[in-house]
């Protein structure tokens, strides 16, 4: 084990039992992880994603197999991994402000430290004038701002994001990719960035990782060296896109014909 490594991820299965059979979300994933790793995890729907996702938050634990966060095995959520839902997981009767300070109430700092941090991170997020909104009167990349900024409250060292960027228009999105990625620099964070979009996870990732669709396991570990900002149209960009979406497809295929067969079945 290197000592910049924080995440361990062994033999991890994840099977669901449905009424007429057994699903194998995940079958035996190895990874590690080291701190400040930008990784995507990229694959067709119901590869698995948000299934390793939501076993690393502790929200869903694997069926078999271990999954360690700075040595310590994961068995339910806890502050040092924080995530970032594609719906917007704010309170709707709650300003952004009060959604932002709920992030910080169980840490229970004074009243001053608590404002100067709402401040800080209204600033972060160049949400300052939108403060007293309301998540109905914000935008969709508005909102996503402020989910980010609670999960940046909690100071979380990991920041898991599934697919956080997946309702938003192209303008919106590559803005929000852009800040994310100077926070994630800025705060050093590690992130796991669940996505279906290829353009995205190159963009991103310093490592990419793609999975198979059922059984979910991992295809391929790609690490992404060029430097950023990242220009989608370069041709390394475009080479390595050629390459993971040849992947991904595969994958996509093997979704496409499960799902004829389900229905042939019927
Ligand atoms: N609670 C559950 N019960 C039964 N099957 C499930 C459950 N959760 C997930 N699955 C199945 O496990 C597989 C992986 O699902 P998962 O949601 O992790 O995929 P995904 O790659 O995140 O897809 P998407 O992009 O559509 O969210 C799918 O075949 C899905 O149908």
């Amino acid at each position: 084990m290197s000592m910049s490594d924080l995440i361990h991820i062994r033999n991890v299965d994840k099977r669901f039992a449905t009424a007429d059979k057994e699903v194998v979300a995940l079958d035996d994933i190895n990874l590690t992880i080291p701190a400040g790793q930008f990784v995507c995890l990229l694959g067709p729907s119901g590869c698995g994603k948000s299934t390793l996702l939501n076993a690393i938050a502790g929200f869903s634990l694997p069926s078999s197999g271990d999954i360690l966060v700075d040595g310590q095995p994961v068995r339910e959520p806890g502050p040092d991994r924080g995530m970032v839902f594609q719906e917007y997981a704010l309170f709707p009767w709650m300003t952004v402000e009060q959604n932002i300070r709920f992030g910080l109430e169980i840490k229970r700092l004074g009243q001053r430290e608590m404002a100067e941090k709402v401040d800080a991170l209204l600033a972060m997020l160049s949400l300052s004038d939108f403060r007293h909104r309301f998540p109905k009167d914000l935008s969709g990349g508005m909102r996503q701002r402020v989910a980010i900024a609670r999960v940046l409250a909690l100071d979380s060292p990991i920041m898991l994001m599934d697919e956080p960027f997946g309702a938003l228009d192209a303008l919106t999105r590559r803005n929000l990719q852009d800040e994310l990625l100077k926070l994630w620099a800025e705060l050093k964070k590690t992130i796991i960035f669940v996505t279906h979009s290829i353009e995205e996870s190159i963009y991103l990732a310093d490592r990419t990782i793609v999975l198979t669709y059922r059984p979910g396991r991992i295809k391929r570990d790609v690490q992404i060296d060029m430097e950023r900002p990242r220009d989608p149209s370069a041709p390394g960009f475009n080479a390595l896109k050629r390459e993971l979406a040849e992947l991904v497809m595969e994958e996509q295929r093997r979704h496409h014909n499960d799902e004829i067969h389900a229905v042939t079945s019927d």
